[in-house]
């Protein structure tokens, strides 16, 4: 196990948090306990990714064998890979600076140039039209999520080819609605009470507060109870987020409600710190930007990828310093991807939309071409940071579902990517190429 090299001391200034641990250090807080576990399980490679030929955990459900058998990727992976893993061909020269080339126009649908990403396959089209019936049905008619002149914008979100595409390991459509129903509430309430459906920075804090008390209640006296009970039901963003929660309160554990609810709890705080810079009309810093976009970010919807695919990442390794590091790291990558897809409806938008571009031409002086191709550069450099993290610890920790859910992890990444290439409903490029 190869230990993370360490850096010369003298580069770094005393840090506020603990240096970033080797390797055996990150295992070591398992306890024997788990090694001893995991090393009694992991009888051959394709037990640890989710195939287990006679092993004696009930069978696996159809994982996306091919995903998962290549492995991890991502610089100093190569040996870890148990089948070679296609790579996208990155561009020779940067689009349009080869001798004689003509810039290519971004057509629809094409993944934006230079950007680090991974194909997926299109996801199961049978799976797709039965997702999307079902969450049609719940919004409809189990929440009243929206008024009959939104159809259009709900149709052309696409949540049913979203979540196929992020969570192929599902076992059922059951499983997938849980993700389905949370992936649309969170939606509302970010367009209902922060965006272009009535959201405003006044009075966000309040309407935050309340709704997260639909997915962590409120413990108080029969007095006040009651009212507070029929409070879930006053609006459709809480009505959409009690019932998504009640469904994954009843499909997942404790501990996986108990993570869900912190990662929510994040990105409200994102949602918050975004609203006070455009209650002040002030651009961040861009290191405040992105610190800001790691809360208000997709990380509660990857960190669901054990309970969708009807396994548990034990509480314990979850917590781990590195294991942390993972996640944050793809749900960086995963929310710069949507700066970067969405930045033409952002530009069109009422006011200033911050996104990366947007703050990184502001702070830096860049033109708006330049601002965006280097903050192509910065997605770049958050997905391999992950993809190499990711492969340490996977390296590191030989324990199945530990495994399995860093694979689910980097396939939302991929499924994430790949809707909002696809995406031509909501998402256009700009003309930078
Ligand atoms: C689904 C979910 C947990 C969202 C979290 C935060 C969020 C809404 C995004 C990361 C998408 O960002 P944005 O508000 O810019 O959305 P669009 O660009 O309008 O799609
Ligand atoms: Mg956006």
């Amino acid at each position: 196990m190869e230990s993370r090299q360490s850096e010369p001391a003298e580069s770094h200034p005393p840090q506020s948090h603990p240096p970033e641990s080797s390797l055996p250090e990150v295992v070591a807080p398992f306890g024997a306990r788990v090694l001893a576990e995991a090393t009694a399980r992991v009888c051959d490679v394709r037990a640890v990714f989710g195939d287990p030929v006679g092993a004696s955990s009930p069978p696996a459900p159809e994982p996306d064998l091919a995903r998962i058998l290549r492995g991890p990727s991502g610089l100093g992976t190569a040996g870890l890979r148990l089948v070679p893993r296609e790579e996208p061909a990155p561009p020779a020269e940067a689009p349009g600076e080869g001798p004689g080339e003509a810039p290519p126009a971004a057509a629809e649908g094409t993944p934006i140039p230079g950007l680090y990403h991974h194909p997926v396959p299109d996801p199961d089209p049978v799976r797709v039209e039965e997702v999307s019936r079902r969450i049609k049905s719940w919004a409809i008619d189990e929440v009243s999520l929206y008024p009959d002149d939104w159809e259009e914008e709900f149709d052309g979100f696409s949540v049913g080819r979203y979540m196929v595409a992020c969570h192929p390991d599902a076992p059922t459509v059951d499983h997938l609605m849980i993700a389905t129903r949370l992936m649309v509430a969170e939606n509302a309430v970010d367009d209902c009470y922060c965006e272009d459906h009535g959201g405003s920075p006044d009075g966000l804090g309040e309407r935050l507060l309340l709704a997260h008390t639909a997915l962590d209640p409120l413990y108080t006296t029969q007095e006040y109870q009651p009212q507070w009970a029929r409070s879930l039901h006053a609006d459709a963003p809480r009505r959409a987020y009690r019932s998504a929660m009640e469904y994954f309160v009843q499909a997942g554990s404790a501990s996986q409600a108990d993570r869900f609810r912190h990662d929510m709890a994040r990105l409200h705080m994102g949602y918050l710190a975004e609203a006070a810079w455009a209650k002040e009309d002030r651009v961040p810093e861009v290191w405040e930007y992105l610190a800001m976009r790691q809360f208000n970010n997709f990380r509660p919807c990857p960190t669901i990828t054990d309970t969708v695919g009807g396994y548990e990442l034990p509480a314990d390794l979850h917590a781990q310093p590195a294991m942390q590091r993972v996640i944050a790291l793809a749900g960086n990558a995963t929310t710069i991807v949507n700066d970067l897809y969405s930045y033409t409806k952002e530009l069109a938008s009422p006011g200033r939309h911050l996104n990366l571009p947007v703050v990184i031409a502001d702070r830096e002086g860049l033109s708006e071409r330049d601002a965006y191709l280097k903050s192509v550069e910065v997605h770049n450099d958050l997905m391999r940071e992950f993809e190499t993290a990711a492969a340490e610890l996977t390296a590191a920790l030989p324990v199945p579902s530990a495994q399995r859910f860093l694979r689910g992890v980097a396939t939302w990444v991929d499924g994430n990517h790949y809707w909002h290439r696809t995406n031509t409903y909501r998402y256009s490029l700009p003309d930078f190429w």
